[in-house]
C-alpha cells in the first residue's frame, strides 16, 4: 500500500526521476538491458551506516556510466543531486527489523534502506519490468508514460470545461455588479469555480512532474489555459475582501494551499476573505470596483486606489459625475471623461455578452 507523503516532495522527486532527466535515461537503460538495478540517492551517515563494501567510483554520473554498472550485482550509490556516482556493487544492510511488504530481495532492501535513512531509493525489477521509488515510508512505482499521457490529456479536457464555466459565472458576476445585485451566494459560487479549476491544475502538475519533457506541450497548454486566472481571482479578492488590509498574494495563497488538502466549505471560503460570522446567502455585498477598473485602458493602479478611497464601491464610483471624478487625487477633467466613457463601454459590453 503506498503511504502518504506532502504533494510537494512528491512532485520532487517525480521530477528528479522523470523523462528528460539524465537518471532517467540510465534508469531506462538499465530496464531495457534486464540487468535489474538499486539505487541508492543520496550519501550521508545514515546511507553509510547501512552500505557494507563496494567499488568507490566517485565519477561524474552518466546515463552508460549507470548501465553499465548495473551490471554488476548490489547497490549503485549516488550524490544528493544525481550529478555523480559514489559507489557501485555496494551490498545494503540495513535493519531486519524495519517493516517491509515487498518480497524480493531487491525490493525489500530497498524499501528498508528508504525507511531507515530517508535517502530516495530507486528498484528497477530486472523480472517485471517496473521501476519503484522509495523514500522514508514514501512508494510509488511509476507508471508508463503513455498511461499518464493519455491522464493528462483527459485532464486538460476536463481543465477547458471547468474554465468555460468559471468564465461563465464571471461574467454573470459583472452583470450582477452593474445591476448592483450580488449576493454572498453569487460569491461564493465564483470562488467555488476557481477552487475546481485549482484542482485539476494540481492534479495536471503531478503528471507534469512524472511526464518531465514529455509534458512539454501539455504544460503550455495548461499555462495558457490559466493566463489571467490568478489576476482575475486576486482581483475578486480585492473587491470582497472583508477590508482593504487584507493582501490578496496571501489569501491566493491560502486558498491554493488549502485546495491541496480538503473539499473547502462555504465558511473557509468566507473566512479566506476575512468575512467571519453568520451571513446568508441571499444578503447582498458589494465590490469595490478593482476588476471592472482594471479593465479600463491605461488606468494605473494608485488611481484606481484613489477611487476607491474616495468612493468605496463600484456602484458609487459608476454614478459619480465626470466633476466628481475630476475632484479625486490625479484625476483631471480628461481622465474623468475616460474613466467615465470606460465604464459605459464596459457595462455595454458586459451586458452583451449576457445575450450570447
Ligand atoms: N542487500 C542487498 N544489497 C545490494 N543489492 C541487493 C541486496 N539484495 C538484493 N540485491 C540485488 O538484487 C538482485 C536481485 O534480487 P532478487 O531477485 O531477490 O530481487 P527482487 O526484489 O525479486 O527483484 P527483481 O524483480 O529484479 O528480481 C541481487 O542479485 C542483487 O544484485
Amino acid at each position: 500500500m503506498e503511504e502518504k507523503k506532502t504533494e510537494k516532495s512528491i512532485s520532487d522527486i517525480l521530477q528528479f526521476v522523470a523523462p528528460g532527466a539524465p537518471i532517467r535515461e540510465g534508469i531506462d537503460n538499465v530496464l531495457r538491458a534486464k540487468t535489474g538495478g538499486l539505487i541508492v540517492v543520496g550519501y550521508n551517515d545514515k546511507v553509510r551506516s547501512v552500505v557494507d563494501g563496494g567499488f568507490h567510483i566517485n565519477s561524474p554520473f552518466s546515463p552508460s556510466y549507470l548501465y553499465e554498472l548495473a551490471k554488476m550485482d548490489g547497490a549503485i550509490i549516488l550524490n544528493d543531486a544525481g550529478t555523480k556516482i559514489l559507489y557501485a556493487n555496494a551490498q545494503l544492510a540495513p535493519d531486519v527489523y524495519v517493516p517491509s511488504t515487498e518480497t524480493g530481495m531487491r525490493h525489500r532492501t530497498a524499501e528498508r534502506v528508504a525507511r531507515q535513512t530517508n535517502a530516495l531509493v530507486i528498484a528497477i525489477s530486472q523480472r517485471r519490468n517496473v521501476i519503484t521509488l522509495y523514500q522514508g515510508g514514501f512508494r510509488y512505482a511509476l507508471k508508463d508514460i503513455s498511461v499518464i499521457l493519455t491522464k493528462a490529456n483527459q485532464a486538460i479536457q476536463t481543465l477547458e470545461k471547468y474554465k468555460v464555466v468559471l468564465d461563465q459565472s464571471i461574467s454573470n458576476l459583472s452583470v450582477l455588479e452593474f445591476e448592483e445585485l450580488v449576493t454572498y451566494g453569487d460569491l461564493l459560487q465564483v470562488l467555488h469555480r476557481f477552487e475546481m479549476v485549482l484542482r485539476i491544475k494540481n492534479e495536471l502538475l503531478t503528471y507534469l512532474s512524472e511526464l518531465g519533457t514529455e509534458g512539454r506541450l501539455i504544460r503550455l497548454q495548461m499555462n495558457e489555459l490559466l493566463a489571467d486566472i490568478e489576476e482575475e481571482a486576486m482581483l475578486i479578492i480585492r473587491d470582497y475582501a472583508h477590508n482593504r488590509d487584507i493582501k490578496p498574494f496571501e489569501v491566493l495563497y491560502k486558498f491554493q494551499e488549502l485546495v491541496h488538502s480538503e473539499v473547502l466549505d462555504d465558511n473557509v471560503l468566507l473566512k479566506l476573505l476575512g468575512h467571519h460570522g453568520y451571513v446568508h446567502h441571499d444578503d447582498a455585498i458589494c465590490p469595490r470596483g478593482y476588476r471592472v477598473l482594471n479593465k479600463i485602458p491605461r488606468l494605473p493602479i494608485v488611481i484606481i486606489e484613489n477611487l476607491i478611497t474616495e468612493f468605496e464601491s463600484l456602484p458609487k464610483v459608476c454614478s459619480a459625475s465626470v466633476d466628481d471624478l475630476d475632484e479625486v487625487e490625479g484625476i483631471g477633467e480628461v481622465r474623468a471623461r475616460k474613466i467615465k466613457e470606460g465604464l459605459k463601454l464596459i457595462k455595454e459590453q458586459t451586458f452583451a455578452d449576457r445575450q450570447l
